[in-house]
């Protein structure tokens, strides 16, 4: 196996009295786009808070390349960016007397800082932008600038936490470009609360709730989490209501337009095969057929229902 880029051991965090995660174990060892998915307050922030090192959990171990951010902060943020929810930015700097700043910060050679900052400007479609106060600059453009802060250094991975928040629509297609041009040399985890963003941008997904994973696998799994339910059949020898409930299996039908049919059952995919054949043997025409899978939305309300990890 690959040596691992994250890896979190039973990491638990409490602010008060209240957990906010518990027990959270999650190793990546690959490039890509690693979505944390939650809905507010699930505990994303906390965990990408702890992975940055700017918050010290309550439980567990935190290492970068095998470094420990609790032991050795420094060491292990040379290899992580980090975009908090809301960036770090300098109003008063322009955009490139900032970044050079950030690369101070995250103790870059002197003599390899306006190399780095040329660089990012460009990977970040901000070199036409260089002289800009960053108060004057649009949300996408701020998002931009908080993106390029997070990779200067020319990190192995970086945190995004919520990147195209507040952002206008063509700004959100912009900034997922980058995303993805960044995630060609960088580990990336996004996290969102956002369901298109994930499917949109990320490989895998871990879906977080109420401070602990609920799901951990690709979107296609995710997609078909819930076992379908219903199909839509087309006849041209349409039967009866009647007759289709009387196939095993079947649960419920629904007339739709013309030819079509909706059918509910229970068994996946016993009660489709069977609606097949007796279709065939009573000769309805069944000319068409399809599942009908639930949406995402459906599944983050399923998995938002779901206690632990699976
Ligand atoms: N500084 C804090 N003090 C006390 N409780 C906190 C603090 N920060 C977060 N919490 C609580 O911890 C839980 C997890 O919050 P967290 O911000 O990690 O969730 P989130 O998934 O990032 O939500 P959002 O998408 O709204 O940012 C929530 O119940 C939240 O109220």
């Amino acid at each position: 196996m690959a040596e691992s880029i994250v890896k979190i051991e039973g990491l638990s965090h409490r602010y008060s009295v209240q957990w906010a995660v518990r027990d959270i174990n999650l190793e990546l060892n690959r490039r890509g786009i690693f979505g944390l998915l939650g809905a507010n307050g699930a505990g994303k922030s906390t965990i990408m808070n702890v992975v940055c090192g700017v918050i010290k959990p309550t439980r567990g171990s935190i290492t970068i390349k095998g470094i420990d951010i609790q032991k050795n902060p420094v060491e292990a943020k040379k290899y992580m960016g980090f975009l908090p929810q809301q960036p770090p930015l300098q109003g008063e700097f322009n955009v490139e007397e900032f970044l050079t700043y950030a690369a101070g910060i995250r103790l870059m050679p002197d003599k390899d800082i306006p190399a780095a900052v040329t660089e990012v400007m460009e990977k970040c479609g901000l070199s036409h932008m260089r002289e800009r106060l960053i108060k004057n600059l649009s949300g996408g453009y701020k998002q931009r600038v908080g993106i390029a802060q997070s990779i200067i250094h020319k990190p192995e991975f970086v945190v995004l936490d919520e990147p195209t928040n507040g952002l206008d629509p063509n700004q959100i297609l912009e900034v997922r470009q980058l995303i993805r041009e960044i995630s060609e040399y960088c580990t990336v985890i996004l996290s969102t609360h956002i369901l298109q963003e994930v499917q949109a941008l990320c490989d895998h997904i871990w879906m977080i709730n109420d401070g602990s994973v609920v799901f951990s696998g690709g979107i296609d799994e995710f997609d078909n989490y819930i076992a379908p339910s219903s199909l839509m059949a087309s006849f041209l020898a349409k039967p009866s209501k009647e007759e289709l409930m009387a196939v095993p299996g079947v649960t419920g039908v629904e007339e739709l337009d013309g030819t079509k049919m909706r059918v509910r059952f229970t068994a996946w995919p016993e009660a489709a095969e069977k609606l097949i054949e007796v279709s065939q043997a009573k000769r309805w025409r069944l000319v068409e057929i399809n599942l009908e899978k639930s949406s995402m939305e459906a599944v983050f309300i399923e998995l938002s229902n779901k206690q632990s990890q699976s």
